[in-house]
């Protein structure tokens, strides 16, 4: 079993670089599908598990997909097939976004059913409202969703009953060869929303108004492959701030947009951290003990779910009593009892967390229970007395590029134990065996 190993008690100081935002990435190779004419490049793409996935769900459609130095090529002239296998879908559930693309260019999809997961029920009901509202017949039977049209989707008005990042990203790229104007009414804001529209733009289609809460598309014939840039991952950014913090440290998180991390700079200021933002990144530099605040997720430009339990390791170790509300998921507070298990001392009260801060933390072997959990392990790792031990490294690879190198980069004490590949144990293993038959022979 992999596990990251922390060893607590080290100031962080010196410059990590941000990777390109997972949240980004992966909308944007489900929108290469829609290219019929040429190549799409995305640079920027962060090598993730993730990643790999949704490149191997295009293979599986029967698009050509290469990926080597954090550049993807996508060549989707051809694609032959319209289903996708469950296996793939119920590994993330960022799969569910090839529907639009596929539904609209070929009139066809057929999806596994995403299902839930840790953080919460997730349904996609949403997506759905927004396919049929542009004219496709929804079935659902066998754990797979089917959506079809003859001929083309036609444009339509859907208010989204919840600013839903995924429905709305489905529903822009399904509008984008939909015949006439579609307008998204309660679309989410948030800045991969921005970064998609912008690739989409360059494909041809016509999106405007993305980053606001009213988003119109009007329908274009064809789009083609283009260039493009991922933008950086401000969760991933927002969690090495939350490094330099949480360590009295003093940290550069080059490439992070301090536009898009406004309400996690603006909770840590309040705590008494001194953000400096300039245009190639962020400098932390923090004093402990920090204050305690209050802190409720929201929908961009609230603050991010995603950071959620990162702020709240921060919160642990600052002096007071702070109170976390979490909004967006029904079930985000898994990381609560791992935190106990290092002395953190945490109520939970359906969607409200009591955090009592001024805890000298405790190493302990935990385990994540879901990507930013994951993450909000080590950080409060890199505090605690002793020897952190965190297994369910496997959710941490889905959105963490190199994390213990980067924390490693920094002057943490943060190692990586990967368990041998059964082939190279055999190899190793090969000399003894010859030796024992030859001394039996
Ligand atoms: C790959 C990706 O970009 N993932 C992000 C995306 O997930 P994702 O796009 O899945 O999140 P949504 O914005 O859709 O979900 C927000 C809320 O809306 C609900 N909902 C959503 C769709 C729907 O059809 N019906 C419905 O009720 C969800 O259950 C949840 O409570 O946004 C989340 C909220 O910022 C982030 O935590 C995830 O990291
Ligand atoms: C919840 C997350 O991702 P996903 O929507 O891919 O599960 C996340 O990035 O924290």
């Amino acid at each position: 079993m992999s596990k990251i190993i922390v060893r607590g008690g080290k100031r962080l100081t010196g410059t990590v670089k941000v990777s390109g935002a997972k949240n980004s990435v992966l909308p944007i190779i489900a929108a290469s599908i829609l290219g019929e004419e040429g190549e799409s490049v995305i640079h920027d793409a962060p090598p993730l598990d993730d990643v790999l996935t949704i490149n191997r769900l295009l293979e599986t459609l029967g698009i050509a997909v290469q990926y080597s130095n954090e550049t993807i090529r996508v060549n989707a002239e051809k694609v032959t097939k319209t289903e996708t296998p469950y296996e793939l879908v119920r590994k993330m559930r960022a799969s569910f976004l090839v529907m639009g693309p596929l539904l609209t260019r070929l009139g066809h999809a057929r999806i596994a059913l995403p299902g839930g997961c840790a953080i919460g029920t997730r349904p996609i009901d949403q997506h759905l409202k927004g396919f049929e509202a542009l004219g496709a017949e929804i079935g659902l039977g066998q754990g797979y969703i089917e959506a079809k049209v003859d001929g083309r989707l036609k444009g339509a008005k859907i208010y989204l009953d919840v600013a839903s990042v995924g429905a709305t990203q489905n529903i822009m790229m399904a509008a984008t060869l939909a015949q006439g104007t579609t307008t998204i009414e309660n679309a989410a804001k948030e800045p991969e929303i921005v970064d998609l529209a912008n690739y989409l733009n360059a494909m041809g289609a016509v999106v405007r108004g993305a980053g606001t809460g009213v988003i119109r598309i009007e329908g274009v014939e064809k789009l083609r492959g283009v260039k493009h840039t991922v933008i950086p991952d401000r969760i991933e950014a927002g969690t090495y701030m939350i490094a330099g913090a949480i360590t009295g440290g003093d940290v550069y998180v080059e490439g992070a947009i301090a536009d898009h991390l406004t309400p996690v700079i603006s909770k840590m200021e309040e705590m008494g951290v001194t953000v400096l933002p300039d245009e190639n990144g962020i400098r932390v530099v923090a004093e402990r003990p920090l204050r305690a605040v209050d802190v409720k997720t929201l929908p961009y430009p609230g603050f991010p779910t995603d950071m959620q339990s990162q702020m709240m390791a921060l919160l642990m170790v600052s002096e007071g009593t702070s109170i976390m509300t979490e909004t967006v998921f029904e079930n985000r507070y898994m990381h609560v009892p791992e935190f106990e298990n290092m002395r953190g001392q945490v109520k939970v009260d359906g969607r409200t967390a009591i955090v009592s801060g001024g805890t000298k933390l405790v190493g302990a072997k935990v385990a994540a229970t879901d990507l930013r959990a994951g993450a909000a392990l080590i950080l409060a790792g890199l505090v605690a007395d002793g020897e952190t031990e965190v297994t369910g490294t496997h959710h941490i690879d889905r959105g963490y590029v190199d994390i213990a190198s980067k924390f490693g980069n920094l002057g943490a004490d943060v190692t990586r134990i990967d368990p041998q590949p059964v082939q190279e144990e055999i190899e190793e293993a090969a000399p003894l065996f010859a030796s024992v038959q030859s001394s039996l022979a």
